[in-house]
């Protein structure tokens, strides 16, 4: 399924939060967006998962305009891991993974055992099966945020939009999840801080500042030492992984002392 934004603004209480943005993902890529804080990435990312509505533009999964899906049918289509994943509510990890089943559920209709069995395979993906029966309020950051993309997994979403989901993992679950997004076979919106990450992870990016698109293309097109000095202030060298060949940024912290 692919996903095109297209002239998307938003405009809450008088301020222009994002303009005129165009951005596309392909079905199967995975397309991360960067820029510093505040740029507008999980407003962008909002309006793919209807948590906010664009004052202009539009939003279109394989053609359709979201805005014409109904809730129901836009969860079973898009999964969300957002920045304000937290929870009160002391449910066990499995629970709190079943939920993501319910854009499939008629009322109260209890999982079948094949449901059973994706839950289960989602714990074991995502490295939270040996939490299964602990109280999500007793888990710490990274784990939780395991549980969290559990769940957006079991949803059986054909597009996934995650909004820093590296954030609280350690370096070893930072790379299984991102090498996992590239094998899904999902469209995946990924916004995320970690340039080299980025770089390593996704087929495109699309650069935001000040609310809009800067530059958009293949990491290697688009990170390049002017880049990073305008858009976040800093100076680095990029060099190409000797085995991969992907950008990868190299930060001159003692230059700058
Ligand atoms: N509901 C709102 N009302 C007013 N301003 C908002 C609202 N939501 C976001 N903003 C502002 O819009 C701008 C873009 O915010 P957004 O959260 O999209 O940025 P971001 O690129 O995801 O930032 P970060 O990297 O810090 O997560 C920021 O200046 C933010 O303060």
């Amino acid at each position: 399924m692919d996903i095109a934004l297209t002239g998307v603004s938003v405009d809450i209480a008088g301020k222009s939060l994002i303009r005129d943005l165009h951005l596309e993902a392909d079905s199967g890529q995975v397309v991360g967006l960067v820029g510093p804080n505040g740029s507008g990435k999980s407003t962008a990312l909002r309006c793919v998962y209807r948590a906010l509505t664009p004052s202009a533009g539009a939003v279109y999964l394989d053609g359709t305009d979201v805005a014409t899906l109904t809730l129901r049918e836009n969860a079973q289509r898009v999964a969300a891991l957002t920045q304000d994943n937290h929870t009160d509510l002391d449910f066990t990890v499995s629970e709190v993974v079943a939920l993501g089943r319910t854009p499939h559920l008629r009322g109260n209709q209890p999982l079948s055992a094949t449901e059973h069995a994706l839950c289960r395979e989602a714990m074991e993906q995502t490295d939270v099966l040996h939490l299964q029966d602990r109280s999500v309020l007793t888990l710490s950051g990274g784990e939780r945020q395991r549980v969290f993309i559990a769940r957006a997994l079991v949803q059986q979403p054909k597009v996934l939009v995650l909004d820093e989901p590296t954030n609280h993992l350690d370096v070893r679950h930072q790379v299984e999840l991102l090498s996992f997004l590239g094998k899904s076979g999902l469209t995946v919106l990924v916004a995320i801080h970690d340039l080299n990450l980025a770089a390593a992870a996704c087929d495109r990016l699309g650069v935001l500042a000040g609310g809009e698109v800067v530059a958009a293309g293949a990491p290697v097109d688009v990170l390049t030492t002017d880049l990073v000095r305008r858009v976040f202030g800093v100076d680095a060298t990029i060099v190409a992984h000797p085995r991969t060949g992907v950008p990868q940024l190299l930060y001159d912290l003692r230059e700058k002392a």
